[in-house]
C-alpha cells in the first residue's frame, strides 16, 4: 500500500495559522450533558501530526485578569494562559465560532495529543499535536495541566462525592445551600449549546443528588 508522503507538522500548522481555519478530519460531536461537545478524527493521524490551532484572542495578563472579572465561571474555562518570552499571556477561545480547538475536552491520564506553541510573525500560536497514532472515531484530548478540575474525580458515590472533589466554585459546603439552590451547570446552560440534550431541564434532572460537574449537593 502506498503511504501519503508526509507534511512537515510545523510547516502544516503554520499554513492553518495563517489561513485562520482548521483541517479536514476533525468534526464536532455531542458526548453527553456532562462532558457537552468534543472533536473526534475521523481520518487517520500520526504521532508528530499536526491537528489544531487552540484559536483565540492573543491577550496580556491584565486583559485576561479584566476579563475574568467580567465572565462567567463557564466562559473561564475557555482562557488557556501560558508564559511567552518570559511574560504570562493567555489565548481567549471564550467567543462561540467555527473553531475546532476551543472544543476539545480534557484528559489527564492518557491523552492523544499535546499543546505546543509556535510563533508565526512574532506572536504565539496554541497548537495540538498528535503525541501518538490517532484512529478514525477516536476523541482528540490532551491534559489541560495541573488544577483541581471537577470532572477528574473519579468512582464517586453520592454521599462522598461533595468531600472528595474539593471545588470551591461554587460552594460544596452543603450548609450554605437550600432547595433553592442550583450549580452553575443547572441554573444556565452550557454555553452556546445546540444539542436538546443539554437543555437546562435535562441538567437539572441529572443532579437530584448532586450535580456531576460541581459536586454541588440538592436537598
Ligand atoms: C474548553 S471547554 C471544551 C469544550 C466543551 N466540551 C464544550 O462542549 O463546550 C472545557 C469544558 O469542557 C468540559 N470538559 C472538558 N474535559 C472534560 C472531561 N474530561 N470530562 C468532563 N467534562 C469535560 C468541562 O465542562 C469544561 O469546563
Amino acid at each position: 500500500m502506498k503511504r501519503r508522503k508526509r507534511i512537515n507538522p510545523k510547516d502544516d500548522a503554520r499554513f492553518y495559522i495563517t489561513a485562520e481555519s482548521d483541517k479536514v478530519g476533525l468534526d464536532i460531536k455531542y458526548i453527553d450533558a456532562v462532558k457537552g461537545r468534543g472533536i473526534f478524527a475521523s481520518v487517520p493521524f500520526e504521532k508528530g501530526d499536526f491537528l489544531l490551532e487552540y484559536r483565540g484572542d492573543l491577550i496580556s495578563k491584565r486583559e485576561r485578569e479584566r476579563r475574568q472579572r467580567i465572565y462567567h465561571d463557564l466562559l473561564k474555562v475557555f482562557m488557556f494562559e501560558f508564559h511567552f518570552n518570559g511574560k504570562l499571556w493567555c489565548v481567549d477561545a471564550a467567543t462561540e465560532n467555527e473553531s475546532l480547538g476551543r472544543l476539545v475536552n480534557d484528559d489527564h491520564i492518557n491523552p492523544n495529543a499535546k499543546i505546543k506553541y509556535l510563533t508565526v510573525q512574532g506572536k504565539p500560536h496554541l497548537c495540538l499535536f498528535a503525541v501518538r497514532d490517532i484512529s478514525p472515531g477516536e476523541e482528540i484530548t490532551y491534559n489541560y495541566g495541573d488544577s483541581d478540575w471537577p470532572w477528574r474525580c473519579k468512582g464517586l458515590d453520592d454521599e462522598m462525592a461533595p468531600q472528595m472533589c474539593g471545588t470551591t466554585n461554587p460552594p460544596s459546603t452543603t450548609d450554605e445551600l437550600t432547595t433553592e439552590n442550583k450549580c452553575i451547570h443547572t441554573a444556565v446552560s452550557h454555553p452556546n449549546q445546540t444539542s436538546p440534550e443539554l437543555s437546562p431541564l435535562a441538567k437539572v434532572g441529572e443532579c437530584q443528588k448532586h450535580c456531576l460537574v460541581c459536586a454541588t449537593v440538592f436537598s
